[in-house]
């Protein structure tokens, strides 16, 4: 099957470099004058596939929004992950797993196997149990087509303490997890499958992202404060491999239709000459 890296590489050329967050939270189910249980859910998530299904790159559920909701909520996942891939998104499923390698390969087999009913296109990882212990993941993707996202220097103040701290040989935590990443794209054409977590909000901290060779998401923009304006800051000159990425800056214009795409089409302008200046 085709890499996730040619797949993402074909939706970012066709579509533009964006990703969408589905993130019902009770404040914007409220907001859309909808209940806070699964009947409002699934109405949120219909109305933002039906918004944007058809046009952003990428879109990105947060399962816990969903998973809140029990098995119920987790329904209404699976069938929100159908429609957008009907849609013609790809779907990164963001659920932040990471555990112990035998474990790991449970939660490849749940998000990265066509026969799985939460079968998504990505997932994002967590990689504080060693990066080598998500290796089940990053080899059921191989086969499958499937992408990665592993948390390298997240959007959130409290990151930092982690993920700046020193390994033995002097590197940040957060460079040896985006050098063994580095490691698993090398050669890869027209880009690895394997990404990284990097905020928009993080500023420069002089963490080094040249070899990555692989999608760099970019969480942070928008709600948490960060703006377009500020990738050029964080990526350097790895601005050509950046994700944007929006949740509630869009979701916040829903829930009319065409409210929602302006706000896309907006955020969308607005990366797309952030990522491309030279
Ligand atoms: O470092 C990270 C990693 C993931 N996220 C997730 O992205 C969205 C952000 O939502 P906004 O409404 O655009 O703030 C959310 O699902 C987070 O869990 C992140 O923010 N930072």
């Amino acid at each position: 099957m085709e890499s996730f890296g040619a797949r993402l590489h074909r939706a970012v050329t066709e579509r533009g470099p964006l990703c969408v967050g589905i993130d019902p939270h009770p404040g914007l189910l409220a907001r859309w004058g909808l209940t806070d249980d699964v009947s409002g859910l699934d109405r949120f998530s219909r109305t933002v596939v039906e918004a944007i299904g058809d046009r952003v790159a990428v879109v990105k559920p947060q399962s816990a929004f969903f998973e809140r909701f029990g098995a119920r909520g987790v329904e209404i996942l699976e069938s929100t992950i159908r429609q957008l891939r009907d849609a013609g998104a790809l779907v990164l499923l963001d659920v932040k797993r990471g555990d112990i390698g035998s474990t790991v390969a449970a939660y490849a087999a749940a998000y990265l196997d066509p026969a799985s009913p939460l079968y998504v296109d990505a997932v994002t990882a967590s990689p504080y149990l060693g990066v080598g212990s998500l290796a089940p993941m990053f080899d059921l993707a191989t086969t499958h087509g499937g992408g990665v996202f592993v948390l390298a220097l997240t959007s959130n103040p409290e990151g930092a303490a982690v993920q700046h701290a020193r390994a033995a040989d002097g590197r940040t935590v957060a460079q040896t997890v985006i050098d063994e990443i580095s490691q698993l794209n090398r050669g890869a054409e027209p880009i690895g499958s394997f990404g990284l977590v990097v905020g928009a909000t993080i500023g420069d901290t002089g963490h080094d992202l040249s070899g990555v060779n692989g999608p760099l998401l970019a969480p942070g923009l928008g709600a948490q404060g960060a703006t377009a304006a500020d990738l050029r800051t964080v990526f350097g000159t790895s601005l050509s491999s950046v994700l944007p990425s929006y949740s509630r800056e869009v979701l916040n214009a829903g829930p009319d239709i065409g409210a929602l795409r302006a706000a896309t089409d907006r955020v969308l302008t607005e990366c797309h000459a952030a990522v491309t200046a030279s």
